[in-house]
């Protein structure tokens, strides 16, 4: 029996996809690949089983996943690819409408947060899939993800750029969880044997990733438009670790959401534990 695995088409998952790819036997493992709200909608309705997604997908359906331990995509602090770009100050924008990718699930509800909740301004938002300088022409700030937010922050443009890690760890002073690895509690309770060993090649992959840095940075093909060096500091920045602070953070994150409507509830934050706990 095979595995369907949703795997996140930005370089934030090179890493530990590389080593999983490279190091591990994938012939039981099918993968897909998308944007995280592409991924993240085929989690839902089951087309995948196993997925980073992004971590406001698990507050929607608390008791149709359980989180992988050991595995996020989050930051303490910066994240170099979580950005507004902006025309004017942060300060300036209470009231305006501002554009958001079409891509994200949770960093689209994490600036509602930082801009409501920690700055107590009101703002509409409106999703964009327009490119960065023709979104600037149309709302006077644009939140970008991923590959997209690197690239922008790389091109010389007259705006201010605004990290969301950095931004969070400052008000919180915890780590911020963008992504999660769910898996599906319906697959855990039909393939428990083949969950159990993805699981572990997971975070043996994390491990092997770690490694790796510079020699994976070596062979992507994005190195046509991002330095190598650039690359491994991205990835450092980056923690894949979910320690007892992240939890925290998670736990904040969803506080905060719920409290903005977005989340009908706080939910309970439940790993899984090789089957246990279904
Ligand atoms: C750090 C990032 O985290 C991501 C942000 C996500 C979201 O906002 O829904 C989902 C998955 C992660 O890839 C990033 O994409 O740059």
């Amino acid at each position: 029996m095979s595995l369907t695995i949703g795997h996140i088409d930005y370089l934030n998952c090179t890493p530990i996809f590389t080593a999983l790819q490279n190091s591990m036997d994938c012939s039981g493992y099918h993968f897909v690949r998308g944007v995280p709200s592409c991924l993240n909608r085929k989690l839902a309705e089951g087309e995948i089983d196993v997925c980073p997604s992004s971590s406001i997908e698990y507050g929607k359906y608390p008791d149709r996943y359980l989180i992988l331990p050991e595995l996020c995509i989050s930051s303490i602090g910066p994240v170099k690819s979580v950005l507004l770009f902006s025309t004017v100050p942060l300060e300036r924008l209470d009231g305006a409408v501002i554009g958001m990718t079409t891509e994200s699930d949770t960093s689209v509800n994490l600036l509602r947060i930082i801009l409501a909740t920690f700055q107590g301004y009101t703002n509409r938002f409106e999703r964009t899939g327009l490119p960065l300088a023709e979104a600037l022409n149309s709302y006077p700030a644009v939140l970008l993800i991923g590959d997209q937010a690197l690239r922008g922050a790389l091109g010389r443009g007259d705006f201010h750029v605004y990290d969301l890690g950095e931004l969070w760890y400052r008000a919180t002073g915890l780590p911020f969880v963008f992504a999660l690895w769910f898996v599906r509690r319906d697959t855990v309770a039909a393939k428990p044997a083949e969950v159990a060993r993805l699981a572990s090649d997971f975070v043996r992959a994390k491990k092997l990733a770690y490694d790796s840095y510079p020699t994976i940075a070596s062979m992507v093909p994005e190195r046509a438009w991002i330095d190598p060096d650039a690359l491994v500091d991205y990835w450092k920045i980056i923690s894949y670790d979910l320690t007892a602070a992240h939890l925290e953070g998670l736990k904040l994150f969803y506080s905060h959401a719920a409290a903005l409507g977005v989340l009908p509830a706080v939910p309970e934050v439940r790993l899984y534990q090789g089957g246990r706990g279904v």
